[in-house]
């Protein structure tokens, strides 16, 4: 990935950086490399995870996943870290496979339902992924599908793998059963994971390339260095970081491609669990160009000065033309191509910040495909690792998500917890039609 910071300087937006202001603040930059290589090399929680070019190995990716590499579809249940990254992959990659890939990561029984009736379960597998291996919505969801699978009269047991710690209900599930499965990699939180085993079933039952997914990233590893001025990645994180000091702390993510849609979801999580402690931390908001130039830009380009937006586009794509028209007011479009048109519409998006002094900034993939994808996901992981450092928090730990997971076991029934007892002292004011 190349990354573009011009649109975020001082000279041109507010707020904005001053090229002097980055220039101090790349010494902290390689202060924080230097943590992070430490990271590395000690094979440290969280900094693992910029190791997993090198560590992960699709050929056991491969062969875990030989038993259902026929599947027409694969459903993977998981949720946060443990389904985006590969739905990132797969959603952006959707045109180049024959297996369609869905993914439930919610408890809506009506939507859980709905994905299932369409489905044809016996050339269909499943795909179970959870860290802890504990996580309630997962484990609902895949009783669920294997109660659906078990009605239609199709052997679950055949068409299942799963991906999980050494231990917990899901490990000794897998055990019992002797099902396929993948160990999640240790010292990688799950937002951090894409690169591993977590993220790689589903692109591999797809028939995406893992080799160029992880060489993608590890040519993305090779650009990490002591500057924010020699790596894409710490220029990303540093200019987010410099641009939150000054009072852009709302980062809208906008891909223009559809197919890069969800990478966005994914960054949103990044994010926010990572930074997103001790009220520190950016607000990523998801938007889609050119869609949202005509919901959100308004706001973008007129609304309160607490936010920066967050290019990701493409060079090259399969394009398509506009068929000519002889409706005069209508000839500039049957001149171009969708592709010119959408071009088009991005430079003049960002320049209409610029031009209103509004801070943004440009990611450029040469296209959507495994390599280039992986240099995306890795790049924004090494970004957010280096924010975190620029912080000063704990970027891979995620404690404020407990609470709620306790008040919901309590109130099940799992358990007593004084959380579930707050849920009952809401403070009401209701207003009723
Ligand atoms: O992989 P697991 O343990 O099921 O967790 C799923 C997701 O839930 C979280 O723990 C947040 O609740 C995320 O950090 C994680 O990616």
């Amino acid at each position: 990935m190349n990354v573009d910071i011009g649109n975020a300087l001082a000279s041109v937006s507010a707020p904005g950086v001053s090229r002097g202001s980055l220039e101090a603040l790349d010494e902290q930059v390689a202060a924080a490399h230097e943590r992070i290589e430490t990271g590395r090399a000690n094979r440290e929680h969280g900094y693992e995870a910029l190791n997993l070019p090198d560590r992960t190995d699709p050929e056991t990716i491969r062969s875990a996943v030989e038993p259902i590499a026929d599947a027409d579809a694969i459903i993977t249940v998981g949720i946060g870290g443990s389904a985006l990254g590969a739905a990132t992959i797969t959603d952006a990659l959707a045109g180049e496979s024959e297996t369609e890939a869905i993914y439930l990561d919610n408890v809506d029984p009506e939507w859980v339902s709905s994905r299932l009736e369409r489905l044809p379960l016996e050339r269909t597998a499943i795909n179970v992924v959870s860290r802890s291996g504990t996580t309630a919505e997962t484990l609902a969801n895949f009783l669920v599908v294997r109660d659906a699978f078990e009605s239609a009269g199709v052997d679950w047991t055949d068409r299942t793998i799963v991906t999980t710690g050494d231990s917990g209900p899901l490990r000794d599930l897998s055990d019992r059963h002797d099902l396929p499965s993948l160990k999640v990699p240790d010292g990688v939180p799950g937002r951090f994971s894409a690169l591993s085993s977590v993220g790689l079933v589903a692109p591999a039952v797809c028939g995406h390339d893992l080799e160029a997914l992880l060489e993608g990233a590890a040519a993305e590893a090779d650009s990490l260095s002591g500057s924010l001025f020699e790596c894409p990645a710490y220029a990303y994180g540093a200019t987010t970081y410099a641009l939150d000091a000054r009072g852009a702390g709302i980062n809208a993510m906008v891909p223009y491609s559809e197919s890069l849609e969800t990478s966005a979801e994914w960054f949103a999580q990044l994010w926010a669990e990572s930074l997103g402690k001790d009220d520190l931390g950016q607000t990523p908001v998801r938007a889609l160009g050119v869609t949202d130039q005509h919901s959100q830009l308004q706001l973008y380009r007129a609304g309160p000065r607490d936010k920066f937006v967050t290019f990701v586009t493409t060079r090259q794509r399969r394009d398509r033309s506009i068929p000519e028209t002889d409706v005069e007011d209508l000839a500039y479009l049957g001149d171009a191509t969708l592709g010119e048109l959408l071009e088009a519409e991005f430079e003049a998006t960002e320049a209409s910040l610029a031009a209103a002094g509004r801070p943004n900034v440009r990611i450029e993939l040469e296209s959507v495909d495994e390599y280039e994808l992986g240099g995306f996901l890795y790049g924004m992981e090494a970004a957010c690792v280096l924010a975190g450092e620029l912080y000063g928090v704990n970027t891979f730990e995620q404690p404020a998500v407990e609470w709620a997971k306790k008040a919901t076991r309590g109130l099940l029934g799992g358990g007593a917890f004084e959380e579930a007892e707050a849920v009952a002292e809401k403070t009401e004011l209701r207003i009723e039609r």
